[in-house]
């Protein structure tokens, strides 16, 4: 099966629109993905003649609801190749899972304990740490980059000891696209006694997942990034980790049963699940897996791969352009600087020929810091993102000379 980018950029309608008078061109996929027919149709097709609540069925379509929401755990579980469905938590997205694991399994820090942090990572992989860190006198450690941009592997080999708990790190970088050696990162962790969650959101869309082959404990990622509906997300943790944790929101579902004299919460992974879950949400993202599985993946993810490296060398070669970071390995995103052009105006003078870029510190101020700049412009790439965009961006990048 090769790839044919015309026929699969129509299975895409939001891209076939003109903004300020030119083709669209959306270059912030690391924000969110556009959406297939596919998804569309099935999210539609759910609330045409599916829609119930889930779970204690009473009703055919409670049965249906709830056979079509226990189908897509499934999808989800064999797609990043987790040993069990029960596996599979449903949140709302990267930053709900993350902190479900920092609050759940936090309660188990204890004064002088460590987890180590990476300097590139999102907010959502650093400030739910502090939090949890703060609460039980534990310990917020960043792990450094080197001069490029990649974490510094000797710096977190001397970090690690007996009192780092929990490393966090995220398998792709969503500001400069650094894919980290996550295996690498985790075995050395896993010799040190530490568990590792890794922060998937940029990555489910383009790489193959294996939470087995990475041997992580906690692996957390969003819908929305991946050609799902935004508010749908996943937490996949160790079962036996997540049979000891403590529920983390309480209400209807994650309870056996209640009474004041005392509550018995329900088995993985309903413990982790209170309240009426994003039903539609979660078969969307199931539809949104099988259109990448019915994709020719390894030719895509060369396609991304090679457009990833055609955009740095295009924006290096531009010039008045200078890259941020230079990862030994980049996928999906690349930040630059404009000589003498404020991202914030960069961002909105491409917006008026139609490029849609992402400016500002991208939720990593951490990151920024380390490279002593406040924001960057960024642009991300999808399945559906062609050399010509990214010649459409160049061109837009030299008319902003005009204007300066
Ligand atoms: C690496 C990474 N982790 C966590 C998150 C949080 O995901 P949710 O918002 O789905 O919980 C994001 C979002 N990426 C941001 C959102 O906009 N632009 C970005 O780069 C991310 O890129």
């Amino acid at each position: 099966m090769s790839l044919c980018l015309p026929t699969l950029r129509r299975q895409f309608p939001a891209l076939h629109q003109e903004v300020n008078g030119h083709p669209l061109v959306y270059l912030d996929n690391a924000a969110t993905t556009q959406k297939p027919l596919a998804v569309l149709e099935a999210m539609s097709a759910f609330y045409r003649s599916d829609n119930a609540n889930v779970h204690r069925a009473s009703h055919v379509l409670s049965t249906r609801a709830t056979a079509a929401f226990e189908a897509a755990r499934e999808t989800v579980a064999r797609f990043i190749n987790a040993w069990d469905s029960r596996e599979v938590i449903w949140t709302r997205g990267t930053t709900e899972a993350i902190n479900l694991v920092a609050q759940s399994w936090g309660q188990s820090l204890q004064a002088g304990d460590e987890i180590l942090v990476s300097t590139l990572e999102h907010h959502a992989n650093i400030v739910p740490w502090q939090l949890a860190a703060e609460r039980k006198g534990a310990k917020v450690v960043p792990i450094p980059l080197d001069a490029h941009g990649d974490i510094d592997l000797d710096a977190y080999r001397a970090l690690l000891g007996p009192r780092t708990r929990l490393v966090a790190v995220g398998h792709v970088s969503n500001a400069l696209g650094t894919v980290n050696p996550v295996a690498t990162i985790t075995s050395l962790a896993k010799a040190a006694g530490a568990l590792v969650l890794v922060d998937g959101a940029q990555a489910v869309a383009h790489l193959p997942v294996d939470v087995q082959r990475l041997g992580c404990d906690f692996y957390a990622f969003s819908g929305h990034k991946m050609y799902a509906p935004t508010g749908i997300g996943v937490l996949w943790g160790r079962r036996e980790l997540l049979e000891k944790m403590p529920p983390w929101q309480g209400g209807g579902e994650m309870i056996e049963r209640v009474s004041f004299a005392g509550t018995t919460f329900n088995r993985l992974p309903f413990k982790f699940e209170a309240g009426t879950p994003h039903i539609a949400g979660a078969v969307s993202l199931a539809a949104a897996i099988n259109f990448l599985q019915e994709q020719d993946r390894p030719a895509l993810l060369t396609h991304e791969q090679t457009l990833t490296t055609y955009l740095a060398d295009q924006l290096r070669a531009t010039p008045g352009v200078r890259l941020v970071g230079a990862p030994q390995q980049r996928l999906g995103a690349v930040s630059f600087l404009l000589d003498e052009i404020h991202p914030q105006d960069a961002g909105t003078l491409l917006d008026m020929q139609g490029v849609a870029v992402r400016v500002g510190h991208h939720c990593a101020m951490p990151l920024m810091e380390s490279f002593n700049i406040g924001g960057t412009i960024r642009a991300s790439l999808a399945c559906y993102s062609t050399h010509t965009d990214i010649d459409t961006l160049i061109g837009a990048i030299q008319k902003l000379k005009e204007f300066f």
